[in-house]
């Protein structure tokens, strides 16, 4: 028998040893195709490297953008109680009736793009703890979430764009981001659905009391998940993880997803290898976490709307740029005279 009690945390942990790593071979035969297209090499910028990534991670040699999928976890705060938001919670329910009639912003990208769409309300008329008096979830419903947000990738994509949806998750993800890298809680909040002077200084005062509450368990990114996170954090998380496993490139949005891929990260740097920041929020703090991530964002747009509508704009690009890559004629089909020297 073994007399370490074991944790349902510990099979997260076991599933982040097995995730693959890159398909060089794959990389090399994109960069051989691209040397190969009507332009000169290097002239597409960033674009040409969207196709490695995807190929990379897809572990095809010809990367697809055939069936993109951008996901939206919707989950609820306990936090809100303490003014942290600009608007009322009931916003989150009347939200995903705006998703299910078209109505919302994200129902519009999508259209325009050629994206798939899916909600994931993450009992939403229940919500977690607050995290300033108590842990946001218990450690079973914390993994619960993260295997349901598995589920998210399970009817097939290759590639998935990943966003959120949670009044008062503003305050969440900067509570998380001041336990994994320190420094101050003003340095971390920042203005979210527009909160006055006021509900900054209460955000502040929450961060710093949910931090004050737990300061004592935030070494495992896990229990940072658990203490400070909310539903739609840890099923994000998950469904990084299983995209990784199922070889699906992932397209993260804002500020708040964001803290899903600074979790894993956490835990192990690589597992977010196949994850790209789909833009740059005007959320004051999220161009630092990206930094500290090492993630260059594809799009800076001063959006700050959450509901994935950076990363399905951004995976809209990374569309076009497998389209490039796979439909331009090369020089030889072409007819188009190679460089000099
Ligand atoms: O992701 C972002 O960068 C982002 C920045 C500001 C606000 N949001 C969205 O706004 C909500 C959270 O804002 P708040 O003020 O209620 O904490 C939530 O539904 C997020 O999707 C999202
Ligand atoms: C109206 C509204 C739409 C949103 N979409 C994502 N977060 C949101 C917050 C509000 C308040």
């Amino acid at each position: 028998m073994n007399d370490v009690a074991s944790s349902p945390f510990d099979d997260i942990r076991r599933l982040i040893t097995t995730i693959p790593g890159p398909d060089e071979a794959a990389v090399e035969a994109v960069r051989l195709r691209d040397r190969q297209l009507t332009k000169p090499a290097g002239s597409l910028g960033r674009l040409e490297w969207l196709n490695e990534w995807l190929a990379a991670w897809q572990g095809k040699p010809k990367p697809t953008v055939d069936r993109p999928l951008v996901c939206v976890f919707a989950g609820s705060h306990g936090v809100t109680s303490r003014g942290v938001s600009a608007f009322p919670s009931e916003v989150n329910r009347q939200m995903l009736e705006n998703f299910s009639a078209g109505g919302a912003a994200i129902n519009q990208i999508c259209a325009s793009l050629g994206l798939g769409f899916k909600v994931f309300d993450l009992a939403i008329d229940m919500p977690t703890n607050d995290i300033v008096a108590d842990a946001a979830m218990d450690e079973k419903s914390c993994v619960a979430t993260m295997a349901f947000g598995m589920e998210a990738v399970a009817g097939g994509t290759d590639l998935l764009a990943v966003g959120e949806l949670g009044i008062g998750n503003t305050t969440i993800a900067a509570a998380i981001y001041a336990a994994l890298f320190g420094g101050s809680a003003a340095h971390w909040v920042g203005r979210g659905t527009g909160v006055d002077d006021e509900g900054l200084k209460r955000k502040i005062a929450a961060v710093e009391g949910a931090l004050d509450r737990h300061r004592d368990h935030l070494k495992d990114p896990l229990e940072v998940l658990r203490r400070l996170g909310g539903r739609e954090v840890a099923a994000i998380a998950g469904a990084i993880l299983a995209a990784r496993l199922q070889r699906i490139p992932v397209v993260l949005d804002g500020y708040v997803t964001t803290a899903a891929a600074a979790l894993l990260h956490a835990i192990h740097p690589s597992t977010i290898d196949h994850c790209i920041a789909g833009h740059v929020s005007a959320e004051g703090a999220h161009q630092d976490v990206l930094e500290r991530l090492g993630k260059i964002p594809l799009l800076a747009l001063g959006m700050r709307l959450g509901e994935g509508t950076g990363a399905a704009l951004a995976a809209g690009i990374v569309k076009t740029a497998a389209t490039v890559h796979r439909d331009m004629a090369t020089f030889g089909q072409a007819g188009v005279a190679e460089r000099l020297s």
